[in-house]
């Protein structure tokens, strides 16, 4: 087990080749290389700093975890250390990929029983170790099953675990949680009573569904409407008639997990004992049943990249209204979701699902579900909070204050102890892109990205006065390249229109157009924008109790008692009565409430935008004044900047949280070497022992 120990990884990039992309995930972009020194393929997993500035614990902890784990079933780091504005972590290399991307180029349909059989024993083999040792994996998925060439079998990606140590008890229930939603335990979304490691279980019966049908279950639907729909219905399962091939003991090993009440699950140690686990086979089985005759790894993920990117090329002659919409609605844009998993479940679903199902906004399985409207109602809501709230930050005049107050470290010096990164390294940071750092103007300056980019991008495209009705967000993609997603209150095109040609009327006649069309008045936000939108959406989570973090989903507890709630839908102008946990439609009617405040403050925009155009002039103070308030349009500062506070203090419970879990961790690694150092010196003891008859004997 501890051999890989033995070997120390060098810790400067100039040690490492590297080869081709393997893979990409939210935060980080995987590549096969070479440690020339120890002449050996190693995975190197490159972060970009720049991008993360406000998710430093998340790789902290990850990184931390990865070095302190030992085991055959879960990936290690060997080391890390920084290289210009990047992280690099290097790992061992899994030759064959994940399960996720083995099941899209050639098993779309799901693996076999013995397969399945084979590959969730080992998960569950590490999930008896993570949880001996006091995590909480928290992202259990195909995604992160990963195969050697060999057939070994890793979980990985430990970027979003949780400690459960905590003032000595290993199995606290905790009050936040990030994951990824079709694989999210039921209380984990209800934060009423926090979760425990059950959570993993959960997501292992989701995985277990996963890797039987090629798709985890609900992965075709807006996040906002999985939550729903994991709340509310009954748990996802193997069913009786449609799946007659699978085994009945696997259907009970799947519904034993997916078991709403979490007390009612077993142990991952349990769980391995039941008897479907005894038909897996072995390691040599898995390699020659789902790798023999696959291309190498990074042929397949060039080819599924590909194959992405001719999807959305087929789209292209679509109106590009229906696009946005349709990337709207799966949620990328608007929660900030795990692109990634998103796209590649956009994939699978659309080799497999035939249109009329999968077009879920215009589809009929939409229309009458009240329920799901309300679902991408509030992913609407979102949206338009969050972006709204980007440009009203660019408006605040202490943003600059507040982003550095919010942020007080830089990146590097964060980290510094974490990874290999030594003192000097940091002095000797230079600001211009080698080993090094940002200072921390910089460091703002890169916090303010998003809306800096909002501001020039609009320069150069429109007049002033239509820069602030309109929101391009432009980002960086993993590769480096410029991305840009764009959306406003008005279709851009419809402002752009406006603008140059059409009179009043035409501009209503295409506003009332338009408006129809599209049911969603929210912007695009591109998940790439994190450093600049994660601040936007703890904002939100300040009222709204739900966080995206490292582009997947956060709910904080929301200290609510059960209460029965009534939701309505404005949108659609349905009412649904749910009878569900208070904690769960706070979140929406607060999300509701904001959207108010905020639309509001949009249409004074379009009002101004309107006036200006019909020859108008109207005084910046006439806007705020009384005019408005007459209107009850006044937007209140006061409300705002409440909120941000707000915001900001739940970012500093978040820290002390973060430090409480690594004062922990610290805790752990020193009982560690405590133990160690006991038995040195017991060795030395024995030792001694010996030695001193011998020293008789001489005398
Ligand atoms: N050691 C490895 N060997 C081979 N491929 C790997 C390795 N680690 C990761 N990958 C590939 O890279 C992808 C992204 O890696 P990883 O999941 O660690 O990134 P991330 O940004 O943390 O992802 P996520 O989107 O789950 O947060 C994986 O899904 C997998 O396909």
């Amino acid at each position: 087990m501890g051999h890989e120990l033995e070997k120390v990884f060098p810790t400067n990039p100039k040690d490492y080749q590297l080869y081709e992309e393997v893979g990409e995930g939210v935060s980080a972009t995987v590549y096969r290389a070479f440690c020339i020194p120890l002449n050996e393929v190693v995975a190197i997993k490159v972060l970009d700093l720049e991008r993360c500035n406000n998710d430093l614990d998340g790789i902290r902890r990850e990184v931390q975890t990865m070095r302190l784990i030992d085991h055959p079933n879960v990936v290690k780091a060997y080391c890390s250390f920084p290289a210009g504005h990047q992280l690099w972590v290097v790992m061992p290399y899994m030759a064959g990929g994940s399960c996720l991307h083995i099941m899209k180029f050639a098993h779309p349909e799901g693996f076999d029983e013995p397969v399945i059989a084979t590959l969730l024993r080992e998960v569950l083999k590490a999930l008896v170790y993570v949880h001996g040792e006091g995590h909480i994996h928290r992202d259990v998925k195909a995604g992160n099953i990963l195969i050697d060439a060999d057939g070994a079998v890793k979980l990985a990606d430990f970027g979003v675990a949780a400690c459960m140590f905590d003032t000595g008890d290993r199995q606290r229930a905790r009050n936040t949680f990030v994951g990824t939603p079709c694989w999210m335990a039921p209380e984990v979304m209800q934060q009423l009573h926090g979760y425990d490691f059950k959570a993993d279980i959960w997501s292992f019966g989701i995985t277990a569904l996963e890797l039987a049908h090629g798709h985890a279950p609900f992965s075709k639907y807006p996040p906002m409407k999985v939550l729903l729909m994991t709340l509310q219905n009954a748990p996802p399962g193997l069913d009786y008639e449609r799946d007659k091939k699978f085994s009945k003991s696997f259907k009970e090993m799947v519904s034993t997990c997916l078991v709403k009440d979490p007390k009612k699950r077993p142990t991952s140690e349990k769980l391995l004992k039941h008897h479907f686990f005894k038909h897996g086979r072995s390691n040599e089985y898995l390699a020659r049943a789902i790798l023999d005759g696959l291309p190498p790894l990074a042929d397949r993920f060039r080819a599924l990249k590909g194959r992405e990117g001719d999807i959305l090329l087929n789209r292209a002659d679509e109106d590009k209204e229906q696009l946005s919409q349709r990337e709207y609605i799966r949620g990328i844009s608007a929660w900030n979701f795990n692109l990634e998993d998103l796209k590649s479940q956009a994939a699978l679903i659309q080799e497999e699902t035939p249109n009329s199902e999968l077009d879920v906004n215009h589809g009929t399985n939409y229309a009458n579900d009240s329920v799901q409207q309300i679902a991408s109602y509030e992913t609407d809501d979102v949206a338009n909070v969050v972006t709204s709230r980007k440009e009203k930050f660019q408006d605040l005049q202490d943003f600059d204050g507040f982003l550095s107050t919010a942020f007080p470290i830089r990146p590097l010096k964060a980290l510094e102890g974490y990874f290999d990164v030594s003192e000097d390294e940091i002095k000797d940071a230079s600001p211009n892109g080698q080993v090094g750092m940002q200072s921390d103007s910089e460091s703002r300056m890169l916090m303010n990205q998003g809306s800096h980019e909002v501001n020039s991008e609009s320069k150069n495209t429109r007049p002033e006065n239509l820069e602030n009705s309109t929101f391009v967000v432009k980002h960086l993609d993993v590769s480096g390249r410029q991305k840009i997603f764009s959306g406003s209150l008005l279709p851009e095109r419809v402002l752009s229109h406006a603008k140059n040609t059409a009179l009043p009327t035409e501009r209503d006649e295409l506003h009332q157009k338009y408006h129809c069309e599209r049911n969603y008045s929210g912007p695009l936000l591109s998940r790439h924008s994190s450093n600049h939108s994660s601040v936007n959406l703890n904002d939100e989570s300040s009222e709204g109790r739900v966080f995206q973090r490292k582009g997947r989903f956060k709910v904080t507890s929301s200290d609510a008692g059960n209460k029965v709630a009534t939701l309505v839908s404005p949108a659609v102008g349905l009412t649904a009565s749910a009878t569900l946990e208070a904690a769960t439609i706070l979140p929406t009617l607060q999300f509701i409430f904001q959207q108010n405040v905020i639309q509001r403050e949009q249409i004074v925009k379009l009002l101004k935008l309107v006036e200006q155009a019909s020859g108008h002039h109207v005084e910046p103070s006439g806007l705020g004044g009384g005019e408005l308030s007459q209107l009850g349009l006044q937007p209140s500062l006061t409300a705002i900047k409440e909120r941000e506070l707000q915001s900001y203090i739940l970012q500093l419970q978040q820290q002390v949280d973060n430090l409480a879990d690594e004062l922990q961790i610290t805790k752990l690694k020193n009982a560690q070497l405590e133990r160690k150092l006991y038995s040195f010196q017991k060795e030395r003891d024995d030792i001694n022992e010996i030695d001193i008859p011998k020293g008789e004997y001489s005398q």
